[in-house]
């Protein structure tokens, strides 16, 4: 097995605010949870998202999601809350990405598709998010141009994933994960629990 091979879809659940959503995502079997550290209404600041991060076991990420803010901010608020990765959601350059590529954490390119299939590790990520051109907007975008991404390589699909066509979409489009924000609320920026619960048995369906 390749060192990207994984049995099983990786899910993430983002944009989560409360013990109460952490939990239900922990134990509805999520891999990676995101916490939004920019304009948002599912912002947090680093203690909120140090103290949900304390809840999180060790097997499963914990993101810190970004748009376009200054390097200092992305490592304080990384640093200070103990996170595993960092997603960056802005035309970030090449240096910019170089100066994250550290090792501490996971790094994660979000890209909105468009005309070439990007390729992970094109700015020294980790990880690549294939989203919405407006991020946590849930709004689906069109997966079926082919390939999305090169096969085998870890990619995540985002953008209007719901409990309802998470299955579609993971079948017509083969990602290494999932991930989810709008489709697990019953409004925007209140999550859900029993729809995230929904999420992952979709996303994954048991046996
Ligand atoms: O969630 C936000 O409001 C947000 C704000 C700024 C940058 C990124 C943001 N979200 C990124 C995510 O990881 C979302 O989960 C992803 O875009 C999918 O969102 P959705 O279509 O709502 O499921």
């Amino acid at each position: 097995m390749s060192e990207n091979s994984r049995e099983t879809l990786f899910i993430k659940i983002c944009g989560l605010q409360t013990e109460r959503d952490v939990d239900t995502a922990v134990e509805a079997g999520a891999d990676a949870i995101g916490f939004v550290f920019s304009q948002s209404p599912r912002r947090v600041d680093a203690a909120t998202a140090a103290r949900l991060s304390r809840r999180v076991p060790e097997h499963v990420l914990t993101v810190g999601v970004f748009r376009e803010e200054p390097l200092d901010f992305v490592r304080a608020m990384a640093g200070e809350s103990g996170l595993g990765a960092v997603q960056l959601h802005g035309p970030e350059d090449h240096a910019y990405y170089a100066a994250l590529a550290t090792g501490d954490w996971t790094l994660i390119r979000a890209a909105a598709f468009g005309d070439s299939v990007p390729r992970v590790g094109e700015y020294g990520e980790d990880m690549l998010l294939l989203d919405a051109p407006v991020p946590g907007s849930g709004i689906a975008w069109d997966w079926s141009s082919k390939p999305l991404a090169a096969p085998g390589e870890k990619w995540l699909l985002a953008g209007g994933l719901t409990p309802d066509n998470v299955r579609v979409a993971v079948e017509a489009t083969s990602p290494w994960g999932v991930d989810v924000s709008s489709g697990v609320e019953h409004a925007r920026g209140v999550k859900d629990p029993a729809l995230i619960t929904a999420f992952v048995k979709a996303a994954r369906p048991p046996g």
